[in-house]
């Protein structure tokens, strides 16, 4: 008779080449076999280990990863005990098909196998493609048991993977086996006086529940069902009765001090939402340039904590300490003083400090690098700013408008913006707002636009108007949209009548510009954000843009204002899932954490993937937004050698007649 306690099925798979051959034979046999080919269909070793006293033997099997034997090596998996996916740190491909393999694992395996996540050849050092911490991201999302890292080469990692194996394996079977122990010395007891014996503690445990608790209803329901059901059954399950009379007395001791009961769920924990997040990672890795990349990720790590330290706690304070307007002051003078929190106003200080928009607009990056860089800052930051991003994308909108007009260096009030719109500095930084919505409609801003500019010299008008939703009306200055008004009293219909403005919403002291704050909008939701009636009533401002383009210039600052939406869309989705999946590791329902339980995890699971489908596309705007810009340099470079060229092509052309 074979003398060892257990025998385990242990099933390596993963992409061909990464190393499941050589890790089996480093340690079943103790070599590096050079020259090692690629496995047909399946092999198997085995090898015999100890874990504490017991001898517990392990068949290895290895499979071949080539697609082409996969219908052959599935049918391995069923009675596996452990699978053993390994990936290639030095190939980055290996590593991406893991979800693939994960997917044969749930769709072949046992439901309750021993899953481990193995990152072959770290000898490899310079070539890695896969950080250790991805691994590890992708070991802990996907519920695997362990994960490590190893080398059959120089044999790192390679015993304790299959020692963890057998220990854990180990470990689960003698837990089973003493319940399966318990159970058969409860059953055997439960024949004849074993059954009175059984019935006798569910009596007590209703005695001593009912005692000591005899107001509390449920308690006793919970014990007067547990005793029914002993009566009703004479063999009866241990841990049935065992769990029902901890049910009842739990509950009795939780609630026997109190009226109220000492419950409360754990709240799920929010960490730095970079390091949370793989994907995120792996994006930004494959879009920019390698030093630039080790640049933004610094960055983002950092930013990261700070989200968790400080912005977190300062945006819950922002949402909930709504803003307030003033209209008059003790003398029944009309001050329209708006009211912010404390909190609001630093988060503007943060966006500042941060360039959550001046990191789009830095000139030492490229436009390509720098916006990517921004959409992640701001994916990071948007769920927990308080919605102190939707100044911030009106800004953003606002320099991307008046940088498109270039008018930098040509119109002081536009260079001012643009430079303060943009500063990293809180003490000087501006914000922008973007007044489009009229009473009469939203969308139809040719139709709907009823404010009038009534020209005073040079490119000066004075405003008349009712903008119906102005958001975020502490800021600085605002571009919005006029009709501008002939000498002859008339203006022109339609979007060809309108054409762009930039005003200074406040003078240096703080006096508002020719604009009555008439009431603040009643929201459903985003009622921190200060979004207010105002009547324009001879407001001045200044006409950028041509006459009648109204629509088209201000367009530029929409663009910007849908990425921000969705950054903050796709953001959210990521954070509900964020807290989800903490959550579902601390709330325990039916005997386990939420996370064991496969519905629970599968709708995560679609959650997620849907997520990562929007973030992709999110992600692919940003990269076709910097290209964009950086695309339009180029073309003015051109145009400017186009020019150059013209200039030289004449001289040379003369001096070649005349030579
Ligand atoms: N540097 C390094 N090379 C390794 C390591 N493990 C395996 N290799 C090499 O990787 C190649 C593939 O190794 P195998 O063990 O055959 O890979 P496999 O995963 O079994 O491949 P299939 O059998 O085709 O599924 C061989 O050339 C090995 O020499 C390792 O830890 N470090």
């Amino acid at each position: 008779m074979e003398d060892y306690k257990y025998l385990f099925k242990v099933v390596l798979v993963g992409n061909a080449g990464v190393g499941k051959t050589c890790l089996v034979r480093k340690f079943t046999q103790g070599i590096f076999p050079p020259g090692q080919s690629a496995t047909i269909g399946v092999d198997f070793m085995i090898k015999t280990v100890k874990v504490e006293n017991d001898k517990i033997k392990l068949q290895i099997w290895d499979t071949a990863g080539q697609e082409r034997f996969r219908s052959i090596t599935q049918s391995y998996y069923r009675s596996a005990h452990a699978i053993v996916l390994v990936y290639d740190v030095a190939c980055q491909p290996s590593f991406d098909c893991l979800p693939e393999w994960l997917g044969e694992i749930e769709s072949y395996a046992n439901r309750r196998v021993l899953k481990i996540l193995v990152g072959n050849k770290v000898d490899k050092g310079d070539e890695r493609e896969v950080p250790e911490r991805i691994g590890l991201d992708f070991s802990e999302v996907n519920n695997f048991d362990y994960f490590l890292e190893t080398s059959a080469l120089d044999a790192t990692n390679v015993d304790q993977l299959f020692e963890q194996v057998a220990t854990r394996l180990t470990n689960d079977m003698k837990a089973t086996d003493e319940r399966f122990n318990q159970y058969k010395s409860d059953t055997s007891t439960a024949n004849g006086t074993g059954s009175i014996r059984l019935i006798e503690r569910a009596q007590n445990q209703f005695n001593s529940c009912y005692r000591s608790n005899n107001r509390n209803i449920l308690s006793y329901t919970v014990a007067r069902l547990c005793l029914s059901l002993s009566h009703s059954v004479l063999v009866m399950n241990t841990f049935t009765i065992k769990n029902a009379a901890r049910m009842a007395s739990t509950k009795t001791s939780l609630y026997s001090h109190a009226r109220t009961g000492g419950f409360s769920q754990a709240a799920p924990v929010l960490h730095n939402p970079y390091k949370d997040d793989p994907l995120l990672d792996r994006v930004l890795r494959r879009l920019l340039p390698q030093q630039q990349y080790a640049k933004v990720a610094n960055d983002l790590v950092r930013f990261g904590d700070r989200v968790v330290s400080e912005i977190d706690a300062m945006g819950r304070k922002a949402e909930v300490e709504v803003p307030r307007l003033e209209q008059h002051d003790a003398w029944g003078r009309r001050v329209d003083q708006l009211v912010t929190c404390n909190e609001w106003k630093k988060l503007k200080q943060v966006c500042a400090e941060e360039g959550i928009v001046g990191i789009g607009y830095e000139d030492e990056t490229d436009a390509y690098t720098r916006r990517l860089h921004q959409v992640a800052k701001l994916f990071l930051f948007s769920p927990s700013a308080g919605l102190v991003t939707c100044p911030m994308a009106m800004t953003d909108g606002a320099i991307k408008t008046l940088l498109a007009l270039d008018l930098h260096g040509k119109n002081a009030l536009a260079t001012e913006a643009i430079e303060r719109l943009r500063s990293r500095d809180p003490a000087t930084a501006w914000t922008s707002g973007q007044w489009m919505t009229e009473k009469k409609g939203g969308s139809d801003v040719g139709g709907g636009c009823d404010t009038y500019a009534v020209h005073v010299g040079d490119n000066k008008y004075r405003l008349h108007g009712y903008k119906w939703f102005s958001s975020a009306i502490d800021s600085d200055v605002a571009l919005t949209l006029a009709r501008v008004v002939d000498p002859d009293g008339t203006t022109l219909e339609g979007s060809r009548g309108l054409s762009m403005f930039l005003l200074r919403i406040r003078d240096d002291d703080g006096n508002l510009n020719g604009i009555q704050m008439v009431r603040l909008k009643q929201k459903l939701g985003t009622r921190q954000l200060p979004t207010a009636e105002l009547l324009l009533d001879g407001a001045l401002a200044e006409r950028i843009g041509d006459q009648g383009r109204g629509v088209a210039n201000i367009s530029n600052m929409l663009n910007i204002t849908r990425i921000h939406n969705a950054v903050a869309s796709v953001a959210g989705m990521r954070r509900i899932i964020a807290l989800a999946r903490d959550y579902s590791t601390r709330r325990s329902v039916f005997g386990q954490p939420q996370a064991k339980w496969p519905l629970h995890t599968s709708t995560l699971a679609k959650m997620e993937v849907e997520t990562r489908g929007c973030f992709m596309l999110l992600m692919e705007s940003a990269r076709l937004l910097g290209l964009s810009v950086r695309l339009r340099k180029l073309c003015s470079f051109h145009e400017v050698n186009k020019k150059k060229l013209s200039n030289i092509r004449p001289r040379c052309e003369n001096k070649l007649c005349e030579s």
